[in-house]
């Protein structure tokens, strides 16, 4: 904004035909927005011509400004400082950063110390970070902050910068319209193709470049790994909104993998290109009305024709994530007799005919498109089939360890936002005569949300790096139960800080929108975790159940 006023031109303008105020040293003229200020029009004239920098902080935050200043700046002080935008350091290229630990200064050793010298190569992969990020403790994990971690490379940080910029700029500030529009526009699903983010989600250990011309920018196909998946789902997370992450990345991200792993080349070939790159949607559809935790006992029957070409799928599939939208399903269905051993998966398409679907009213994800979805004689042709027959259960089981780490990082984020949240607000908001944050009984609930957040955290970065290194029969194995006791340390987790957050906000976060509007979202979010991709009951009792079996197979002696 290259225009200029000094200050005494800006108090010229302070009558309600003509009402200017001024935010920060930047100019603002509401004269046609004040009569749709949602804070009532009085307000801004009794600051007409002002400084209104203090009570504009009092009552909004940070995403307002971003929404309105295109449609409101008019320009800024004189006096103001030309400095560059607040955003972080851009991470150094490679040479840069290697060149800096060079110099560094080297630790002289205490007389009778034994220094050990470090090679190069572990002095580089010692090296932490530059800080990033607003810097309020906790509130990113910790190697934003410029501790030492030995999971993330340069490429982790540079991929952390692009989902942040874009999260920050065109999602955002429109996250609460969206979530109550219930719905998020098609063009930011068709971004997360174009930027390559959806070739990344699929938990593989590299994305598959050979299906989608599309490429993450920061990072080749080659160096992918599921740290860098990790960061696109925890920095989209930072939107605050269930909806908004499981509408981009709900259906995908545990549809999907199911066909990469398990379709055959012919059916692969023909769809996987069209939903990287983000034109054609798919879910995975597995829980009926009568049957959600107790998968082996779904319903939904697929019959074989007399020609054996196709099935005939018969059934209803509930709460099923962006069912509305979805092109195609990864079903699970009964072709065989009761029990496990009858489950096959198979790949419906929309297009076949006989597939209905209607939205459903839920407590929370509200822009997710959680959905009802009815098979009516759908003809399935024998080539969808994923996997073998009667063999489903397998490709459900596998599926379960990813979408669990994906909804560990979603909860740990969303954690971290209802504590970022109330930090912030703890530093504005004055009660008895101090902030919240000069309280103790605050500073508590603060503590109590960290704990438990960076616990969670520093298990989540544990398995993530045991997913990558192991293969994935061995993770299914041994890994299971560890996620499934994350993913409800996860939930549990979320809760708290969600309640916490609620009762540090009081009633801001009890109304919807205005400052307390992550925090209220968030908290309606929470069941939404809790119940899905098995209930916390089940996954604490299979977290114990499993890690006994495995331990019993590697000798354990009670
Ligand atoms: C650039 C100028 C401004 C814009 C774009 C703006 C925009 C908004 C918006 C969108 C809301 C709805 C709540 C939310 O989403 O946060 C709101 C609420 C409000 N605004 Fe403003 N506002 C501006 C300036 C001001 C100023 C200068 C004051 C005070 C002098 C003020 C006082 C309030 C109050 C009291 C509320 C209601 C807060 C609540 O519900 O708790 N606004 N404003």
């Amino acid at each position: 904004m290259s225009k200029t006023f000094s200050k005494d031109e800006v108090a010229g303008h302070k009558t309600k035909d003509d009402l200017w105020i001024l935010v920060d040293e930047e100019v603002y003229d509401l004269t046609k927005f004040q009569h749709e200020h949602p804070g009532g029009q009085k307000i801004l004239t009794r600051v007409a011509g002002k400084d209104a920098s203090k009570q504009f902080w009092k009552y909004h935050n940070e995403g307002i400004l971003k929404k309105f200043k295109p449609q409101l700046q008019i320009g800024s002080l004189d006096s103001k400082k030309q400095t560059a935008p607040p955003t972080p350091p851009a991470t150094p290229p490679p040479e840069e950063k290697k060149a800096k630990a060079q110099d560094k200064v080297q630790p002289q050793a205490e007389s009778g110390a034994v220094a050990p010298v470090p090679t190069k190569d572990a002095e580089e992969a010692n090296e932490s970070m530059d800080p990033y990020g607003a810097m309020i403790p906790y509130s990113d994990p910790s190697w934003y902050h410029g501790y030492h971690s030995p999971y993330y490379n340069l490429t982790h940080a540079a991929l952390r910068d692009e989902v942040r910029q874009w999260v920050d700029n065109e999602i955002e500030p429109y996250v609460t319209e969206w979530d109550e529009a219930k719905v998020v526009p098609g063009k930011i699903y068709k971004q997360m193709g174009e930027k390559g983010y959806l070739a990344g989600l699929m938990g593989l250990h590299k994305y598959p470049a050979d299906r989608t011309h599309h490429r993450v920018r920061s990072v080749g196909p080659e160096q992918w790994d599921l740290f860098h998946e990790l960061i696109v789902t925890d920095e989209i997370s930072r939107a605050g909104s269930g909806g908004l992450v499981w509408n981009l990345l709900g259906g995908f991200g545990i549809g999907c993998p199911p066909l990469v792993k398990f379709g055959k080349k012919p059916l692969v070939d023909r769809i996987l290109p069209g939903i990287l790159n983000g034109d054609k949607r798919i879910c995975l559809a597995i829980t009926e009305p009568d049957a959600g935790s107790d998968v082996a006992n779904l319903t939904c029957e697929a019959k074989l024709t007399e020609d054996g070409k196709h099935y005939i799928v018969n059934g209803e599939k509930k709460w099923i994530t962006n069912g509305v939208w979805s092109d195609y399903f990864t079903t699970a269905v009964r072709t065989g007799g009761p029990g496990m051993n009858g489950v096959s998966a198979l790949l419906i398409e929309r297009e076949s005919g006989g597939v209905s679907t209607r939205k459903m009213d839920c407590q929370g994800v509200w822009s997710s498109g959680t959905t009802y979805v009815t098979f009516e004689d759908v003809k399935v042709p024998v080539e969808n089939l994923l996997s073998k027959e009667n063999q489903g259960f397998k490709v459900i089981m596998t599926n379960f360890n990813h979408e669990r780490m994906g909804i560990i990082i979603q909860c740990i984020r969303f954690s971290r936002v209802c504590y970022e949240e109330s930090m912030k607000y703890a530093h504005k908001r004055r009660t008895f005569g101090k902030k919240l944050i000069d309280h103790p009984v605050i500073r508590l609930k603060l503590a109590h949300m960290v704990r438990q957040i960076e616990a969670s955290y520093n298990w989540l970065e544990n398995l993530t790096y045991q997913c990558g290194v192991m293969a994935e029969t061995e993770a299914m194995l041994k890994l299971g139960g560890a996620i499934a006791g994350l993913k409800a340390q996860a939930t549990t987790t979320f809760e708290f800080c969600a309640r916490e957050a609620s009762q540090i906000f009081g009633g801001l976060s009890y109304s919807r929108g205005g400052q307390g509007a992550k925090v209220e979202r968030l908290y309606r979010d929470v069941r939404a975790y809790a119940i899905p991709g098995g209930s916390e009951e089940i996954m604490l009792d299979l977290s114990i159940r499993q890690a006994l079996r495995v331990h019993k197979a590697l000798g354990m002696k009670l």
